[in-house]
């Protein structure tokens, strides 16, 4: 394991000092939702920690580290009638403004951690709070919030000024029709008949797409292939960690892209087919989305450093 941030700071309230070991020890609780997988740390004393950016990036290392999709702090609320702020990085490090599958999987720690609560509510930095109804065993549905189709919102450069529904990309070669949707973080959506198209690399297009000109900040990208008008298979390239088997919060985007385009019915259920497992999206009449799925532990660690 490469060397760790110098400046790493003992903020952690959950890292001991192991005297057997004269090391330090920081625990953790790796989850997943529908096998978008996150190292979860109980920030909810010490504070996000000045170095979670870096702990993320060393730490989502597969085969070199813990291996993840990215880290997640839990973190005090911003309200004091929240529950906790969720605070999320993808695996390069970069901070996400939001995260479907693991604002579940907060919620889910929480519940089994003390908070025996069917409705929590959870905050973001930058995505504002949102609401989490316990609907099953490690099952949970969450209010997503509006989605908006603005380039201010996304933001998006040199697209036009209207909703971004359909406007043209060049990217590795290939010109696509794209959508752009925020889900309070940016997503690029390709309706195709296969998801993947045949002959198109996931990483190349994807990692191409994530890094156009057209998106300083980045974007996610998903490719969406309509089995039916409520049955969406997708793929996705995240912003930040690549391929991952599911992502909350394309599937959001690729539900209300379906909806925008006439391809899917406003406040049914419509079911998001992702490598990992399938989530559940209703957008309703008032552009606001309802995110359904689950939330797994999948095991307690700890880290020596
Ligand atoms: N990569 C995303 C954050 C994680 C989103 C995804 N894991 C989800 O479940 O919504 C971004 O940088 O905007």
């Amino acid at each position: 394991m490469s060397a760790l941030p110098s400046s790493v700071e003992m903020q952690f309230h959950r890292i001991v000092w192991s005297e057997e070991c004269d090391a330090m020890k920081l625990e953790f609780t790796k989850m997943q939702g529908a096998g978008n997988d996150y190292i979860y740390l109980d920030c909810r004393h010490s504070g996000v920690p000045a170095d979670a950016a870096q702990w993320a990036a060393l730490l989502s290392r597969r085969r070199f580290s813990v291996g993840a999709d990215g880290l997640i702090c839990i973190a005090p609320p911003q309200l004091s009638d929240g529950d906790a702020t969720m605070v999320m990085f993808n695996a390069d490090g970069s901070e996400g403004a939001m995260c479907g599958n693991g604002i579940r999987c907060v919620a889910e720690y929480l519940y089994t951690h003390g908070v025996q609560k069917e409705l929590i509510e959870l905050d973001t930095r930058q995505a504002g709070r949102k609401t989490l109804y316990r609907v099953g065993e490690h099952r949970w549905r969450a209010g997503m919030g509006r989605f908006s189709t603005r380039a201010a919102d996304l933001p998006a450069v040199g697209l036009g000024a209207g909703p971004l529904l359909e406007v043209p990309l060049v990217a590795a070669g290939q010109s696509w029709q794209v959508s752009c949707v925020s889900m309070g973080n940016p997503h690029c959506v390709v309706f195709c008949n296969e998801a993947p198209p045949a002959g198109v690399q996931l990483a190349d297009w994807g990692a191409a797409v994530e890094n156009h000109p057209a998106f300083p900040q980045g974007i996610n990208v998903e490719f969406v292939q309509a089995e039916s008008p409520t049955s969406l298979t997708t793929t996705v390239w995240e912003r930040g960690s690549g391929a991952t088997l599911a992502c909350g919060t394309g599937a959001c985007a690729a539900a209300v892209v379906g909806v925008l385009r006439g391809i899917c019915p406003r406040e049914t259920p419509i079911d998001v087919r992702l490598p990992g497992g399938t989530l559940t999206v209703r957008v309703l009449q008032d552009d606001t989305v309802l995110l359904t799925g689950p939330a797994e532990t999948v095991f307690d660690g700890y880290v020596e450093v």
